[in-house]
């Protein structure tokens, strides 16, 4: 691995307004992204998992500009973004891509799929002759494991796991060097999922790619990631190798997510039952630790106190005030009890 990190993120803030007012201490606004900071590094996989409406979205959307951020530094190859130039910035737009959630909404349904995968090439790559495109866009379907017959057909014509490859394909075309899947997999049956997560690491390990894989599902992440960050409520709670995280979770919201997924196991049967009660709502976030509110081991301070990432082990972050205490539900006080 290079010294220097391909992607680097600090303390990255979304917040959307919903409310002005004339005093601003009253304008009230959606904490989406908030304090997030992590690196990935080139060719390795970065996992981010949380619940629906913990941020994922955003955070990928900002990283690459799609959205503004509202505070914080994003350096991508060793420049802050914020100081490209426009030229670099439609530059940044073809080494790092974004592949959407529903791949049928994210195609026109009226393209055949050769004008959908070559889009780019014609935004991006002016000097290729018509016959050069229709080269490329046969390599690209090749590629993710489609005939070239396929060019002259319509998004409606192929399967979800089919279209799932086109959008990939298209998502490939100019060579990107860091590739954001944003629920890539999710919408697929199991065993459709499998054949893209393994067409995924095929596709790094020829391209040389780096990914930041977005999902919802612990199971999915585990599989493709080498680091998992685990958000809630915007903010991060853990970060760690995947087989770290797994053998050895320091937050009890991961704790509960990792028991969610371990159906039949008794040893996470507690933490299974406190995920089911309600995200609070963003607008209205718990003033100390995000979690502190459906955590089972908080005690009074973490209602009040908010908690910073710390490291607790070589590659391992996790922001909760309890790490240096035992984390056991006997060391419970206030509106958990
Ligand atoms: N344009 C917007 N204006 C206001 N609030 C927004 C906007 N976009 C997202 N949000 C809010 O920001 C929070 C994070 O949303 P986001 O879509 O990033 O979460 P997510 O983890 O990707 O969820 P999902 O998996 O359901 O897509 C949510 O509370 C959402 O309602």
């Amino acid at each position: 691995m290079p010294d220097t990190p391909l992607l680097v993120v600090e303390n990255l803030n979304k917040h959307f307004l919903l409310h002005k007012s004339m005093k601003k201490e009253h304008a009230v606004y959606v904490k989406a992204v908030n304090n997030v900071s992590f690196t990935v590094n080139e060719g390795e996989t970065l996992g981010i998992v949380g619940e629906s409406g913990c941020g994922k979205s955003t955070l990928g959307r900002t990283l690459l500009r799609l959205l503004e951020p509202t505070g914080g530094e994003v350096y991508f190859e060793g420049k802050r973004i914020s100081d490209y130039t426009t030229n670099e910035m439609r530059s940044l737009r073809e080494r790092m891509q974004y592949i959407f959630q529903d791949p049928y909404s994210s195609m026109n349904p009226k393209m055949t799929i050769r004008d959908i995968v070559s889009e780019p090439l014609e935004n991006f790559r002016k000097d290729m002759s018509s016959e050069q495109r229709e080269e490329r866009v046969a390599e690209l379907l090749e590629l993710v494991g489609l005939s070239r017959e396929a060019m002259t057909r319509y998004p409606h014509e192929f399967s979800g796991g089919q279209r799932q490859r086109i959008v990939i394909a298209r998502g490939i075309a100019l060579n990107p060097r860091l590739l954001i899947c944003d629920e890539s997999v999710s919408a697929l049956d199991v065993s459709v999922q499998a054949q893209i997560i393994n067409l995924l690491q095929e596709l790094k390990q020829k391209l040389s790619l780096t990914y930041l894989f977005i999902s919802h599902d612990l199971r999915v992440v585990k599989f493709i990631s080498d680091r998992i960050m685990v958000l809630y409520l915007g903010e991060v709670m853990e970060i760690a190798p995947s087989s770290t995280l797994f053998a050895d979770p320091k937050h009890p919201y991961t704790r509960s997510l990792i028991g969610s997924i371990s159906k039949g196991d008794p040893r996470h049967r507690d933490e299974r039952k406190i995920l089911e009660g309600e995200i609070p709502n963003p607008m209205n976030a718990p003033k100390g630790c995000p979690f502190s509110s459906r955590c089972p081991v908080a005690i009074e301070r973490c209602h009040i106190e908010k908690p910073t990432l710390r490291t607790v082990g070589k590659d391992h972050v996790a922001a909760c005030l309890l790490l240096s205490q035992p984390m056991q539900s006997d060391t419970k006080t206030g509106e958990n009890e």
